[in-house]
């Protein structure tokens, strides 16, 4: 029987420790504000945009939002985070992706100061990750790896497996895995025999973004499946990049979606925020 890993219950508990480090914060005076801006009205993006608010709320971090018409223009966008950054009221920033496609990702991100990039996407966040250095760490790689170490799994000396390599996911994953001394390999589309290198995982991270692409076939038995992905399926449920029903049977430990990697993409963006409140801190 495959160990299903709770990213509902482990979110939670990372949220009560946060909880607690907000209020002694709150009661020495730091107060801890993140900004959600949103751009347009994409329904997924909004039932995220809503699950960050809630975990705000809950954790006692202010949330302000700024939800901005479709039309904005990328200048006016550049110029309420310039706006943010120069706000000692804000901790951290957050423009929800992805933007409309009048606007240039690359560009908004690399407005955001380094010091309240709770996301990770910047430059710099990404080149302290590679060399070690302390920094903003993307929050679902970040998240998957508090999965793994909270279930008791070993990443040191274990063969990673990550099928993706997207700036927000793949790279910064597999960059982590490194960190834990994981022997990593990464996948993506050019990638040839994807069967066999997908069963060399001791531990597969899929973040392909194809609903139920991964099924045993994959699998080593035994292995450790953490699936990234995030879908609706015909029936307007909740699915991932793997077929869950198939895969379960070979793979040693598993998360579901949902209730696996999405709620700690959350807790660590409210980690990052208490991250930021304190450093913002020490630099005054
Ligand atoms: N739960 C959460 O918190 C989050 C969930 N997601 C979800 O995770 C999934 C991945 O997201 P993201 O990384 O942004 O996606 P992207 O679309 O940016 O990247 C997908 C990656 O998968 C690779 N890929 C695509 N098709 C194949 C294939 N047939 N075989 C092997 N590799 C393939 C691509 O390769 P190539 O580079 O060669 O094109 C690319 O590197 C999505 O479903 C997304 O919704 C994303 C962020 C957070
Ligand atoms: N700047 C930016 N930062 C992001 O971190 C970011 C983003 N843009 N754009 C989109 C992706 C996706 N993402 C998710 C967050 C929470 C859940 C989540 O809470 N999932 C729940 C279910 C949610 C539901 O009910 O739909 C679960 O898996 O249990 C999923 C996905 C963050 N992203």
């Amino acid at each position: 029987m495959a160990q299903i890993i709770d990213g509902k219950l482990i979110s939670k508990q990372i949220k009560d420790e946060l909880k607690e480090q907000v209020q002694s914060m709150k009661a020495e005076g730091t107060n801890i504000c993140l900004a959600v801006i949103q751009v347009g009205e994409d329904p997924a993006s909004t039932v995220y945009v809503n699950n960050k608010k809630k975990a705000c709320t809950y954790t006692g971090i202010e949330s302000r939002a700024y939800e901005l018409p479709e039309s904005t223009s990328e200048a006016e966008l550049i110029s309420l985070v310039e706006q943010l950054n120069a706000d000692d009221g804000v901790n951290g920033i957050l423009v929800q992706l992805p933007l409309p496609s009048h606007m240039n990702e690359d560009k908004i991100i690399r407005t955001i100061s380094p010091d309240k990039d709770v996301d990770g996407f910047h430059p710099v966040s990404v080149g302290r990750l590679w060399i070690g250095e302390e920094g903003f760490v993307s929050c679902t790689p970040a998240g998957i790896i508090q999965l793994l170490k909270r279930s008791g799994i070993e990443i040191s000396g274990k063969e990673c497996v990550v099928i993706g390599r997207s700036n927000i996911v793949g790279k910064p994953m597999a960059a982590l895995l490194l960190r834990e001394n994981g022997t990593v390999t990464v996948a993506h589309s050019r990638t040839e025999n994807l069967k066999e290198v997908a069963k060399r995982a001791d531990i597969l991270i899929v973040a392909i973004g194809k609903k139920e692409f991964i099924n045993s076939e994959y699998i080593k038995d035994g292995a450790v499946i953490i699936d990234v992905g995030m879908h609706r399926d015909e029936n307007n449920k909740l699915c991932g990049d793997v077929d869950y029903a198939d895969a379960v049977s070979k793979a040693s430990a598993i998360t579901p979606v949902p209730g696996g990697v999405g709620p700690m993409t959350i807790a660590m963006l409210m980690n990052n925020c208490v991250a930021a409140a304190r450093r913002q801190e020490e630099l005054r």
